[in-house]
């Protein structure tokens, strides 16, 4: 795909219609829908472009429902219902002058991926009807279900538009990790000549934003997110007799006997009791799922990284960073509090009884999956400039660069 931003263009149907002069500023709308795996989310942008250059995000306004749209496979018309409630909130806060020239998208991921191409289908569908029985500008394709590589690019664009490395500097941009519930992606625009040629081919995009052009490394691992990862762990993914089974796992305390629902379906799972548990028996098993699964680059031990999603979530659930503050901490800070997480199950209470597991793989991801060092440093973001650190804002600068060159 080749887009070619033209800024400046009158065009009644996108723009505001006060753009008529390259002079004066203008304010615009866009909604774009993450429909995620484990949940899905409405961000309303507003945004500001001043004559030529490209546009600003003025604010967002971010509501998230639960569960995703995945979890309504047998009944589409009340998964749609989920993505009304949170369209209302675009009515109340967009000025209804501007509605009919605010475009509305909604991309779905991981969740939506693994499901039967015709019940995704199926919930699409009804989510289409919705947006085009809305006041809202309906693009073509409104609806779609993102591809990975997308997906990774989209939220570099976000990161580096926010810490603002997106435009000139390319040398210093930062890489990108997101840990969704299905999937999960890393992205980083290489320095080193050696990575463009090591890299497997399809791990290397072209993509253009704004009149910039960028050779990014990204990749999605579907079945790698941390919720599909605890169903490997446990041995429940493709398992046929659902319903009769417990699944167990060292990783989990001993004594528990819990169920789980996850995507429409319910696990019945527990911890062993005649086997040791703790960090090193959950690390051999979660080391099976990962080793050679993954492409490893030398790069990136050197390179900064943004982390978030489960990242972020699962650090404050451990206690490792702030809720509201984030910040540095190394790969090792992930192992070391896995190992005290893993050693008494009964004192982590606050982060779900799956702590220990999901700790424990999250530092088998970094360390042997993409081959970070314990000491590589992570930025823990959830917002920067309190703007939704995830791949909705990147898709919202496409969406409107896409619409300005089919005009
Ligand atoms: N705007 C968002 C969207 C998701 N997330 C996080 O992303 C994780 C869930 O990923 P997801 O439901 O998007 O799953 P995937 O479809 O990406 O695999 C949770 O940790 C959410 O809190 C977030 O932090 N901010
Ligand atoms: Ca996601």
């Amino acid at each position: 795909d080749v887009y070619s931003p033209q800024y400046g263009i009158e065009n009644p149907d996108i723009l505001p219609s006060r753009l008529t002069s390259v002079n004066v500023s203008n304010v615009f709308y866009g909604i774009m829908f993450d429909a995620g795996s484990t949940g899905t989310r409405i961000h309303i942008y507003s945004f500001i472009q001043k004559g030529l250059e490209p546009p600003q995000v003025d604010s967002e306004i971010f509501e998230s429902v639960k569960p995703g749209l995945s979890a309504y496979v047998d009944d589409p018309e009340q998964g749609a219902e989920t993505v009304r409630e949170l369209l209302d909130v675009a009515k109340q806060t967009i000025p209804s002058t501007h509605w009919h020239t605010t475009p509305v998208v909604l991309k779905a991921t991981a969740g939506l991926r693994l499901l039967p191409e015709q019940k995704a289908q199926a919930l699409l569908l009804e989510v289409q009807e919705l947006f085009e029985d809305s006041p809202f500008l309906v693009p073509d394709e409104c609806v779609s279900i993102m591809n990975g590589t997308y997906e990774g690019i989209l939220a570099w664009i976000t990161i580096n538009f926010l810490t603002g490395h997106l435009y000139g500097a390319n040398e210093n941009t930062v890489g990108i990790l997101d840990l969704g519930g299905a999937s999960t992606q890393i992205t980083f625009l290489p320095q080193a000549e050696g990575t463009l040629h090591a890299a497997p081919k399809d791990y290397i995009s072209s993509f253009e934003m704004f009149n910039n052009f960028y050779k990014l490394y990204t990749h999605s691992y579907l079945g790698f997110g941390l919720k599909v990862a605890r169903l490997a762990v446990l041995g429940a993914l493709d398992a046929k007799d659902v319903d009769s089974r417990r699944f167990t796992s060292s990783c989990l305390p001993p004594s528990l006997k819990a169920e789980w629902k996850f995507s429409g379906i319910n696990y019945k799972f527990g911890g062993i009791k005649e086997v040791p548990s703790g960090f090193q028996s959950c690390y051999t098993e979660i080391i099976k799922l990962i080793q050679k699964k993954l492409d490893q680059q030398d790069e990136i031990k050197r390179r900064t990284f943004y982390a978030f999603s489960y990242y972020y979530d699962r650090a404050v659930d451990a206690g490792i960073i702030d809720v509201e503050e984030g910040g540095v901490i190394r790969v090792k800070d992930f192992e070391t509090k896995a190992i005290e997480v893993c050693k008494d199950f009964n004192k982590a209470t606050k982060g779900s009884p799956f702590l220990c597991m999901d700790l424990t793989y999250i530092t088998a991801l970094l360390k042997e999956g993409f081959g970070f060092y314990d000491n590589t440093e992570l930025q823990l973001a959830k917002k920067v400039n309190n703007i939704e650190t995830s791949w909705a804002l990147g898709a919202a600068f496409h969406l409107i660069q896409s619409l300005r060159s089919t005009a």
